[in-house]
């Protein structure tokens, strides 16, 4: 049995430089050792939890907040309307259909029916063309597996046809409805239930023919020479075009390939034919629409806002290519899509606020704006061949409001088709506000601030300062009820700063948060901190910062860098060793936004910040460490928990061995339970409660009615 506080020696050699690894044991997640390791920090920090204060009080809230009806927009398919709806606790939303959009909803598929305790998800669901059929992946407790099956939409009768090893995939049939393309991976040694750390490499594409079984499926393309490689189908709107997108990692970048279905003599027999239009990694270009061999496209190609540009595939060289909509000078073009056969509903991200606007799509010419509160559009319905279209606006403190337009009308207007209330929750109770403050290097960084009217800036409110800062991922205004009671009944302000890294302003502020500039989002999100003081907000010791998965390296990057700025810090799900992220299941395709240690020149940026090669080690007499909570789940195979274990462990011996450390230092292990998509609603309170009943009871912080 090895101790578990005296690590032994584990070196690695990075380019000349030593580095002791002490709890790479922990990377086995089946080892007795690491089961008894999470076993004993689950027995200190559950208990911690259930004593906090103002949990039960926290529990009973959230849980009547939570249970508010929850709707999707509609989705015309064939002559029906399906949309998402939960009741409010339902541990996952259920799928309804119904003839019109005023006629009864049944229910078309149901997945809490798939487990007592919410664990199975529904990942991805796909109609055929005109209603057939329907495909739908499932995945268990949270992990990243999927298995695809098929039912027949109008007596909802199941088929045979499994489809397993699916990850990462697209589903997308041929408009005959004799098959659907997919993604698969490659047998592998070992279980794939979730829980293993195996790297997810060499994944193929196929073409699954209804009624035959998933090892006759035809192998239709496949890249041996580049086994990080991701590809995705989508079928034209004229059902006649595979558009094949392929990419290596998570850089905003993609080559391009289609094969034309229709010049398949004997249809889907094996590897197609497929044309290169691009075939270099120099941008991204997504599929918005085509009118016979003229193609549309989402690029970024000298457009770091993105644009929108059309190529006659018979005319493929780039001197004939046209700009429809060119870049705008600040606002990133965000989702385009086709609607009305000739329009083009198109949203921008303004000063990370949302705008919907509706253009020609033969011009690139501007029809005319859509009304849209401050906030976020988080969901959009509508097809090429349909008039009508729907779109759900969010904020900060708007649970959610359905649009409904349809632009065959006279002189369409947008009606509310839907707007939820929460009860106990009232909208005119809070104020956001957008703040732009400077980071490190004058760089003026856009953060939200949501708290109860009329608030004093007095330096006395707590702040929960959530941010995320990579993959060009941007932080939107959105409705979460949690937050609303930290603001409600724990007096406190919420901080969502949108730091660098993320895709706020397009490609250079995702690129000034990557690589060698990683440090920058630290930078950001350390002065978002700084600057709340500075205002008069609030004080350190009573600012938690939050971040999940990339934002949990956000989190605990920060406590290292500045352990005196905070006085609680919530660590979710994150990337804590930056030296072998690249080793295990989907980590190589991170290497876009962190570079890869094996690289001599990125190793030195990844060591200068890494979580678990920049703590104190014993004996740590330095600046106390603010509280910490880490999270993670045994099925989390997005980032494996070997990351937040590691970095737990080596926290405790360090900081933990401090005579002066008084705050807890602590991780929650979940069971069945994955990176975050698809967890139950039961699950997601849980998780909420701890965490806030976690922040209030090291910070001292008293419920008030
Ligand atoms: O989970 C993550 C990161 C953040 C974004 C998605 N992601 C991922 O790790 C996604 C892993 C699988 N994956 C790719 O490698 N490319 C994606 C992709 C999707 C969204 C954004 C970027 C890439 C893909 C697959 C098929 C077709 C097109 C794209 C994809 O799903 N991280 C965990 C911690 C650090 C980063």
């Amino acid at each position: 049995m090895r101790g578990f506080s005296v690590p032994f020696e584990n070196v690695d050699d990075y380019h000349g430089t030593k580095i002791n690894d002490p709890y790479a044991w922990l990377e086995d997640p089946d080892s007795t050792e690491t089961m008894a390791f999470v076993e004993e920090q689950n027995k200190l920090t559950m208990p911690y939890l259930e004593q906090c204060t103002i949990r039960a009080q926290f529990h009973q809230r959230l849980t009547e907040l939570y249970d508010f009806p929850k709707y999707s927009c509609p989705y015309k398919r064939g002559k029906r309307y399906f949309y998402f709806h939960n009741k409010g606790l339902q541990n996952q939303d259920v799928l309804y259909v119904q003839d019109s959009l005023n006629a009864p909803a049944t229910v078309f598929f149901d997945p809490n029916k798939l487990s007592e305790d919410g664990t199975v998800a529904l990942k991805m669901g796909r109609l055929s063309e005109e209603c057939e059929y329907f495909a739908y992946g499932l995945s268990s407790s949270g992990s990243d597996w999927v298995t695809v099956h098929f039912m027949k939409a109008d007596d909802l009768s199941p088929l045979p046809d499994v489809l397993e090893r699916v990850k990462f995939s697209c589903l997308a049939w041929t408009h005959d409805a004799k098959g659907i393309f997919y993604n698969r991976y490659p047998r592998q040694e070992g279980k794939t239930d979730g829980t293993e750390t195996t790297a997810n490499i060499n994944q193929k594409l196929y073409y699954h023919v209804i009624g035959t079984k998933q090892a006759d499926d035809i192998l239709v393309a496949e890249f041996p020479d580049h086994p990080k490689w991701h590809s995705s189908v989508t079928i034209s709107d004229d059902g006649r075009y595979a558009v094949l997108s392929i990419t290596e990692g998570c850089e905003p970048v993609n080559q391009l390939w289609y094969c034309d279905l229709q010049q398949l003599p004997n249809g889907i027999t094996g590897l197609l034919p497929w044309v290169k239009l691009i075939d270099n990694f120099d941008a991204q270009y997504s599929y918005v629409t085509n009118e016979g061999s003229v193609f549309t496209f989402r690029s970024n190609l000298d457009a770091p806002r993105y644009c929108l540009i059309s190529i006659d595939i018979q005319k493929p060289d780039r001197k004939h290519w046209m700009t429809l909509i060119p870049q705008h000078d600040k606002d990133v073009l965000g989702f385009v899509s086709c609607v009305n056969r000739h329009h083009l509903l198109v949203n921008f991200i303004h000063d990370v606020k949302d705008i919907l606007q509706v253009y020609e799509l033969s011009s690139g010419r501007l029809v005319r704006d859509l009304p849209l509160d401050v906030g976020t559009v988080a969901g959009v319905s509508c097809k090429k061949k349909h008039s009508e279209f729907f779109y759900k606006f969010t904020s900060f403190t708007t649970p959610g409001i359905i649009y409904h337009c349809d632009l065959s009308e006279p002189n369409p207007q947008p009606k509310v088709f839907r707007e939820v209330q929460v009860k106990g929750i009232k909208q005119e109770d809070y104020q956001t506000t957008q703040v732009f403050y400077p980071s490190k290097d004058g760089t003026k960084i856009p953060m939200f601030l949501v708290h109860a009217k009329g608030l004093e800036k007095d330096g006395t409110h707590p702040v929960f300062l959530y941010g995320y800062g990579g993959f060009e991922h941007s932080i939107q205004p959105y409705y979460n009820v949690a937050y609303l009671l930290y603001v409600r009944h724990l007096g406190g302000i919420l901080a969502v700063a949108n730091i660098r890294g993320g895709g706020e302003y397009g490609l250079t502020w995702h690129k000034a948060g990557s690589l060698a500039n990683k440090q920058n989002c630290f930078d950001d999100f350390q002065c978002a901190a700084e600057y709340l003081i500075r205002e008069k907000y609030t004080t350190a010791s009573r600012i938690t910062i939050n971040g999940a998965s990339n934002g949990g390296l956000l989190v605990a990057a920060c406590v290292n860098q500045r352990p005196d700025l905070y006085g609680c810090a919530v660590a979710e799900v994150g990337v804590m060793d930056m030296l072998k992220f690249h080793k295990f299941t989907i980590g190589h395709a991170w290497t876009t936004d962190y570079g890869c240690a094996e690289d001599p020149e990125q190793f030195k940026w990844l060591i200068k910040y890494s979580p678990l090669h920049n703590l104190p080690k014993p004996v740590y007499s330095g600046t106390p460490y603010p509280a910490v909570l880490l999270l993670t789940a045994d099925h989390d195979d997005r980032v494996v928990p070997l990351h937040t274990l590691k970095y737990c462990a080596s926290l405790q011996y360090g900081v933990g061995s401090s005579p002066v450390q008084r705050q807890p230092l602590m991780v929650r292990v979940d069971t069945r339970s994955g990176h975050g998509a698809g967890k139950p609603t039961a699950k997601a309170i849980l998780e909420e409660t701890d965490v806030f009943s976690f922040i209030a009871e090291t910070l001292g912080l008293s419920w008030k009615e």
